[in-house]
């Protein structure tokens, strides 16, 4: 299940219906305990030294209370109560060079404007150059605006608490938080808060997608056929196909201009691949349609904005529409129950929408809920830094996954192709906001998996590793070795 995005009265809200419930703090703060330093093992080199700051209230306790779990590593712990009384012993800490900070200094408690002497530590501990890991909230930062409450340390990644606070999602928190994760099973009771905006997990797709039939043949798995390339952007239409393979739909044409036809057809083997003719039968058997990469050039033939624009109002098959064909999908209504995706980056949701990309970058839900009621309720992936999958109503969900090793030309074919794979499998229609948020995901978290092993990577190795990455690897993580779950 995708975790709400939170305010800070609606995680106390969460908070006390626990204690009603008979969870205990103690218990909650324990597994949290647990939770970061299972993450520190996994992510800290077993030579580093770690510092763990811990404040005054529930986040400190939270951070003290993973050192028990670190024993065999070079830790040292700083009580921060006061900020002038605790700077000798920090100074002394940081004199001996921790690789990594543990940051409980303050989370959702913040409530006002932090003190000179606070500002003081805060900014010599963001000198430190060390790697700071939140607990929370990176702290300073304002949980419910994303903005600093005088100073705020600057972390490489916040590991926040049973749900994203709204404010950490704030385009002012994000060089506050670095990559920001959540733990999402402290020990809470199920969630009572809904929220417009949910946050997907890894976990969502422990089950998905789900496992082939062992009779099935290609024809179970669907056809897709993709339109895309032209003069000066084959390769568009090349990552495209080969992303769509990734996903394994039972048969893949692609359909490209005869101007580039011979260098598209030669880079592919199990892909069909066709010179555009409009005679070419769309939506013929086709199972799903994707218009897009590379669609761009100037001598592209004029049959094919003129069919994707009659193919979205009346096919009875999902299509998928990126980049530059964007601008060819009509306003208005869409074929009742029929899947349509547009795959928008913010330059493109800017231009669609007839404004700026800041505009849109200020308030990206509103964005798509705007796209999404022009376009006759579709759905809309609004690309970029946490993507947003979303329709005109119903609940918005921010992707975790993916790094900025993606902002490289030709990932976001890649994803188009991928997605489009997903879409043309009939046994993965019925479930479409899974599978765009699968898509998403993970098309993000191969490109994390590659990250993690070597910086330099391609695009031509996201569609290598696409497809490859086991949600249950990345899930939680935090997980705990022993599960310390109240009952
Ligand atoms: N919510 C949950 O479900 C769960 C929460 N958990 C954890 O608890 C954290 C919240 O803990 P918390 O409420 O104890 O507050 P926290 O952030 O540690 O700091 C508050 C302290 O700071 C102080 N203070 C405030 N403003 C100040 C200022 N400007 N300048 C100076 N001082 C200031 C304030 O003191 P006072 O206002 O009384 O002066 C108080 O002593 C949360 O982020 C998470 O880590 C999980 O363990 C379990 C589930
Ligand atoms: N900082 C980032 N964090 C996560 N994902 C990113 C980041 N930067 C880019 N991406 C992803 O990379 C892809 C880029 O797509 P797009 O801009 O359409 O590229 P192109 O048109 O060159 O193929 C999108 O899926 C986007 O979400
Ligand atoms: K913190």
């Amino acid at each position: 299940m995708p975790v709400p995005v939170v305010s800070v009265a609606q995680m106390r809200q969460w908070e006390q219906a626990s204690w009603s419930a008979g969870r205990t703090e103690a218990a909650v703060i324990a597994r949290v305990g647990a939770c970061l330093a299972a993450w520190l093992r996994r992510h800290v080199p077993h030579n580093d030294r770690i510092l763990i700051l811990a404040g005054k209230g529930h986040n400190g306790d939270d951070a003290r209370a993973a050192l028990p779990h670190l024993q065999g590593r070079a830790v040292d712990l700083v009580e921060v109560r006061d900020p002038e009384t605790a700077l000798p012993d920090l100074e002394r800490a940081l004199a001996r060079g921790p690789d990594w900070i543990l940051d409980g200094l303050f989370g959702i408690g913040l409530n006002r404007p932090l003190a000179e002497p606070w500002c003081r530590l805060i900014e010599r501990i963001n000198q430190a150059r060390s790697r700071i890991v939140s607990v929370d909230v990176p702290s300073g930062l304002d949980a419910d605006t994303g903005r600093p409450w005088g100073a705020t340390l600057r972390a490489t990644c916040t590991l926040t608490l049973a749900a994203p606070k709204q404010g950490l999602l704030h385009p002012a928190a994000h060089t506050f938080t670095g990559r920001l994760e959540v733990i999402p099973d402290i020990g809470l009771v199920p969630c009572p808060i809904q929220s417009e905006l949910c946050w997907t997990l890894p976990e969502d797709f422990l089950d998905w997608p789900p496992p082939r039939p062992v009779a099935a043949h290609k024809g179970t798995f669907g056809h897709l056929a993709i339109v895309a390339g032209s003069t000066g952007y084959h390769g568009a239409a090349v990552l495209a196909a080969r992303a769509a393979q990734r996903a394994r739909p039972g048969l893949i044409t692609l359909i490209t201009p005869a101007s580039v036809y011979a260098v598209v057809a030669s880079q592919l083997q199990a892909v069909m691949v066709h010179p555009w003719s409009a005679a070419h039968p769309l939506p013929g058997r086709y199972t799903a349609l994707l218009f897009g990469p590379g669609l761009a050039a100037a001598d592209l033939p004029a049959e094919i904005p003129a069919t994707l624009a009659r193919l979205w109002q009346e096919a009875n098959v999902p299509i998928v529409v990126d980049a530059s064909a964007l601008d060819h999908v009509p306003r208005g209504p869409i074929p009742r129950d029929a899947l349509r995706v547009l795959t928008p980056h913010p330059g493109e949701a800017a231009r669609l929408l007839g404004t700026t990309t800041n505009e849109v970058q200020s308030n990206r839900v509103a964005a798509v809920r705007a796209l999404s009621g022009q376009f006759g309720g579709a759905w809309i992936v609004l690309k970029g830094y946490q993507t947003l999958i979303g329709r005109q109503h119903g609940p918005i969900f921010v992707n975790p996954s993916g790094n900025p090793d993606l902002a490289q030309g030709g990932s976001g074919d890649v994803l188009a192709g991928y997605l489009a794979g997903l879409c043309a499998q009939p046994p993965l229609q019925g479930d479409p906001e899974r599978l765009i948020r699968y898509a998403v995901w993970q098309h993000g978290a191969a490109a994390d998996a590659l990250s993690r092993r070597h910086p330099a990577w391609v695009v031509e190795d996201l569609v290598r590793t696409l497809g490859r990455v086991a949600p249950h690897r990345v899930a939680s993580t935090a997980r705990p070795a022993t599960p310390t779950t109240p009952p």
